[in-house]
């Protein structure tokens, strides 16, 4: 389990707190193996960088967090490198989620191929005339002298796919861009939630009572109304 002290405090962390709204926002974080996800995740929920990790399995967390002076609910599902080359693993993980972080390291070319690739099996799978808000990361920008992948090239590919941001940061240095991240998804999150919600119609007759009384109750409004239509006729 990634580091386990870790989880469980982040597990236990604030989320019965007051004021908080019912709504969850499900983020997953996917991208290939010792790109960052795990130090990202920490980074943002704990404000934290810690150098190693034992990964074997995917961790979730559920926390409430402040996003534009509002409490809402959100679980992170932090998935392990290994499983991400597995198509109907991510897809069994991208389905029913409302936002995905896809996190590279720019130091790495292959694992921005594989950035790519989750990209193009996200947008495969998605549902007609539908898309999931997803960040592309390139993590690890502290390793400039390293680098292999350009900031312009991630722009040019995430503006192929719908929904898809880019974004840089750097877990180990740059403590406030994992927040950021996560913020800046969440943000298109609520905006989106909230484009969605269409108000109720309102519904102006309640028949109540047994079929006999309702079909009565009906009878009568028809006799009614052909009597107002005939009357002005
Ligand atoms: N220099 C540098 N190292 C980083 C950064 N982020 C993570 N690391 C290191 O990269 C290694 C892998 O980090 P993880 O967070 O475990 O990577 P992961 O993507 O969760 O890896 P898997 O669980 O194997 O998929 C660790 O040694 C981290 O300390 C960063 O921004 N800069």
């Amino acid at each position: 389990m990634k580091n386990r002290a870790c989880k469980l405090f982040m597990m236990t962390g604030n989320s019965q707190e007051k004021g908080s709204t019912k709504t969850t926002y499900h983020i997953v974080v996917l991208g290939a193996e010792g790109v960052g996800k795990t130090a990202l995740v920490v980074r943002y929920l704990t404000r934290r960088f810690l150098s190693e990790y034992a990964s074997t399995e995917e961790s979730t967390y559920n926390r409430t967090v402040n996003v534009d002076d509002k409490n809402v609910q959100i679980k992170i599902t932090d998935v392990i490198g290994k499983s991400v080359k597995q198509p109907s693993y991510v897809r069994s993980k991208i389905q029913k989620i409302d936002g995905i972080v896809v996190v590279y390291s720019v130091t790495d070319r292959r694992s921005y191929e594989a950035a790519l690739n989750l990209l193009d099996l996200i947008r495969l799978h998605a549902r007609p005339g539908t898309s999931t808000p997803t960040i592309l990361v390139g993590n690890k920008v502290d390793l400039e002298h390293i680098r292999e992948v350009d900031a312009d090239d991630a722009e040019k590919d995430a503006s192929e796919y719908p929904d898809c941001f880019p974004m840089e940061s750097s877990a180990a240095t740059l403590p406030d861009e994992a927040a950021v991240i996560f913020e800046s998804l969440l943000k298109k999150l609520i905006n989106k939630r909230d484009s969605l919600k269409v108000p109720r119609r309102k519904v102006s007759v309640v028949l109540q009572g047994s079929p006999k009384l309702i079909r009565t109750h009906i009878k009568r409004r028809l006799s009614m109304f052909n009597k107002s239509r005939n009357g002005t006729l």
